[in-house]
């Protein structure tokens, strides 16, 4: 049994939305690869927040149960968050369906949410120890579908300005070209972390001292500690750190360089043009790479994404990586 579904990127490639079906109502969620609570819109949130959003009735779904007293709380690495309540309900995946599934409905989400209106909730697939949930954690989507899935694995194929997918169960091949290359995954913080060995900036010779990654399908850019940063843009001459535009930009005329990332004996290539990740209006561009902000790991969001087809590998705690 598996489950393949369509991810759409909303504008810019900001984030990309999936179809998720709870109890036989379908709203577009956030999978995100960086936490584990499966939360929506719903009629428990205040009408001045759902705005034009699409929210989930309990009370129209016949499998819905309350997990009575159960709430969860979760904030995301850019200070929004939300908060709720707790049930279970049946939910549907590509074709793949879950029964008892912790379904956390928000009383409260942030200004970032109620005027993002495509996005109705999200979708975590990080390990199920990052749950919000109290005072009993749940399990994820993904957890949950392990054991009915013929392999234990969940697959993305992100791309720009285009729609992608998600698989569930199963790698297809024509996804990607020649092997996969696996590195093992420490998920004792919960995430899908694993250790990048080097880096090289456009045809440069591969250098750098080993760092933490996380693959993380919910944070949009590509976010590197701040000297593997600098390096990058001093090769891009009018490239500068903008406080008005929130990071480093260059003007859009520039030929901007690849990044390589050196993941074992796997060159994972990110081409310069996901590196100049959108336009300011004014002549200047938003670079795809930015400030991880001093937090220890980088952040492999969906600008490194979008050039590799990534295999999340439950059963065996790994990660894998192919070009497209
Ligand atoms: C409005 C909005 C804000 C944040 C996020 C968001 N989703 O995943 C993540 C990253 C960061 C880390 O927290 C886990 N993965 N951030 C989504 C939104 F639609």
């Amino acid at each position: 049994v598996g489950g393949d579904v369509t991810a759409t990127p909303e504008s810019d490639d900001n984030e990309y939305l999936c179809p998720v079906t709870i109890g036989g109502q379908t709203l577009n969620l956030d999978f995100d690869s960086g936490s584990s609570d499966l939360w929506v819109f719903s009629t428990s949130t205040p009408s001045s927040e759902q705005q034009s959003h699409t929210i989930y009735n309990p009370a129209k779904s016949s499998t819905f149960k309350e997990l009575n007293g159960f709430t969860w709380q979760i904030s995301y690495g850019d200070g929004s968050g939300a908060s709720g309540t707790v049930g279970t309900d049946t939910v549907t995946v590509g074709g793949l369906t879950v029964k008892n599934q912790a379904v956390e409905l928000a009383t409260a989400v942030s200004s970032e949410f109620v005027t993002d209106s495509a996005n109705n909730g999200l979708l975590g697939l990080a390990w199920s120890n990052l749950n919000t949930v109290e005072p009993t954690q749940q399990q994820t989507f993904f957890a949950n579908a392990g054991p009915q899935l013929q392999q234990n694995v969940f697959t993305a194929d992100l791309r720009h300005d285009q729609p992608g997918s998600y698989d569930f169960g199963f790698i297809d091949t024509s996804k990607f070209q020649g092997n996969l290359n696996y590195v093992p995954v420490d998920n004792s913080q919960g995430f899908w972390q694993f250790t990048v060995d080097g880096y090289a900036v456009g045809d440069g010779a591969t250098g750098g001292n080993s760092f933490s990654a996380i693959a993380d399908t919910g944070t949009t850019l590509l976010l590197l500690d701040d000297n593997i940063v600098s390096d990058y843009y001093s090769q891009i001459s009018s490239a500068q750190n903008s406080n008005s535009a929130g990071g480093f930009v260059f003007d859009c005329t520039e030929d901007v360089p690849d990044l390589t990332l050196q993941i074992g004996d796997y060159a994972a290539v990110v081409p310069g043009s996901l590196l100049n990740f959108s336009q300011n209006g004014d002549g200047t561009c938003f670079g795809g790479i930015q400030s991880d902000g001093g937090q220890g790991f980088a952040i492999l969001g969906d600008v490194f994404l979008k050039a590799q087809f990534t295999v999340f590998d439950q059963g065996n705690v790994q990660l894998g990586f192919a070009p497209k």
